[in-house]
């Protein structure tokens, strides 16, 4: 397998009606675990990097472990994928560094400039053989507007959106928001718009904010010295229900930061005395890939890691050239 395109993972998603997990990467250890898990389940994977993480390692080692991953992994489709794009600048770096999918996050801008922003990536994209995900509607969390509002997505909107880009995929805000404390109360999504902006664009859905944050973790975190008083995620069911919407992208990042840091805080609690890196990230790793691999036989990707063979980027250009991708 190896390298696959969103474009071509989202369709097979789509063909076997399952959701597949996009998990935020940054060092060895969580490329790593990701991968381990992908392996065990089955299961095809999206790597995503956020400018955050491209920041982090100084670009040349994501590169690197991203190729690390493919080449451990020839078996497995696995999606490399920007995560959170700002600017076609971004996009070309991504691109070049070898990331087979972008996202261009435009969802903070005025409806036109997003999609002229979007536009301008999918056409240098595209040309490169590159999937786009696109975004309209605002997130909670570091997305929310000035007044400290949402803006839900429209269906209506998002049909224009969609035909004046191109975009392969597009992420759509439904009441999630990124990071550990998602809702005040009970959570509560607007799974109602799933179907009815799926049925106007006909392209995969994306949700963001999709961690889980397990009680577990949490109370593990607390446990061991850590403050997270008050967190709450999205309940897997949720995730499973949006999946059978429409939803075919699930992105998942906090929980793997919860995983990790439940397992290094309960290493120096109690092992006081250790102080070899290895003892505490390698069951950091294998926290990762429990986490994981949960996820994708919760989203239903398990097992489907043998379905179909890759699309490279090359035969993916030529496609969007004749119009058929
Ligand atoms: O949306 C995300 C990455 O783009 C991650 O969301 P979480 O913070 O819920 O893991
Ligand atoms: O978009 C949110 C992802 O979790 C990435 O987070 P980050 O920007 O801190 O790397
Ligand atoms: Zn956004
Ligand atoms: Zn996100």
């Amino acid at each position: 397998m190896g390298l696959v395109t969103l474009r071509q993972c989202l369709q097979e998603a789509e063909r076997a009606d399952y959701g597949v997990g996009a998990f935020n990467v940054n060092n060895m250890e969580q490329v790593q675990g990701i991968m381990m898990a992908a392996r065990q389940a089955r299961s095809p994977v999206i790597l995503q990097a956020s400018r955050g993480a491209l920041k982090y390692t100084n670009f040349v080692y994501l590169k690197h472990l991203l190729q690390a991953a493919l080449e451990e992994n020839p078996d497995i489709p696995v999606v490399i994928h920007l995560d959170h794009g700002d600017s076609l600048e971004t996009v070309k770096t991504a691109i070049s560094l070898g990331f087979s999918s972008v996202m261009i996050d435009g969802s903070h801008l005025e409806f036109e400039d997003n999609v002229a922003l979007t536009r301008s990536v999918v056409e240098y994209a595209h040309d490169h053989g590159v999937s786009v995900e696109a975004e309209l509607g605002t997130l909670g969390g570091i997305e929310e507007d000035v007044q400290g509002t949402v803006k839900l997505t429209d269906p209506a909107q998002a049909e224009i959106f969609v035909e004046r880009t191109g975009c392969d995929a597009l992420a759509v805000a439904i009441g999630t928001s990124h990071g550990a404390y998602k809702f005040k109360a009970e959570p509560k999504l607007a799974l109602d718009l799933i179907p009815e902006i799926y049925r106007r664009v006909r392209i995969p859905l994306v949700m963001h904010g999709s961690s889980s944050v397990p009680v577990e973790l949490v109370e593990e975190v607390n446990r061991f010295g850590g403050s997270l008083a008050g967190s709450k995620g999205v309940p897997v069911e949720s995730i499973q229900r949006a999946i059978q919407l429409g939803v075919r992208k699930i992105n998942v990042d906090t929980d793997i930061r919860l995983a990790v840091t439940a397992t290094i805080r309960r290493f120096f609690a109690e092992q006081p005395a250790k102080f070899d890196p290895r003892e505490y990230l390698g069951p950091a790793r294998e926290a990762i890939a429990r986490v994981v691999r949960s996820r994708m036989e919760a989203f239903g990707s398990a097992g489907h890691a043998g379905d179909y063979q890759p699309i490279t980027l090359a035969e993916m250009r030529e496609r969007y050239r004749s119009g058929q991708p």
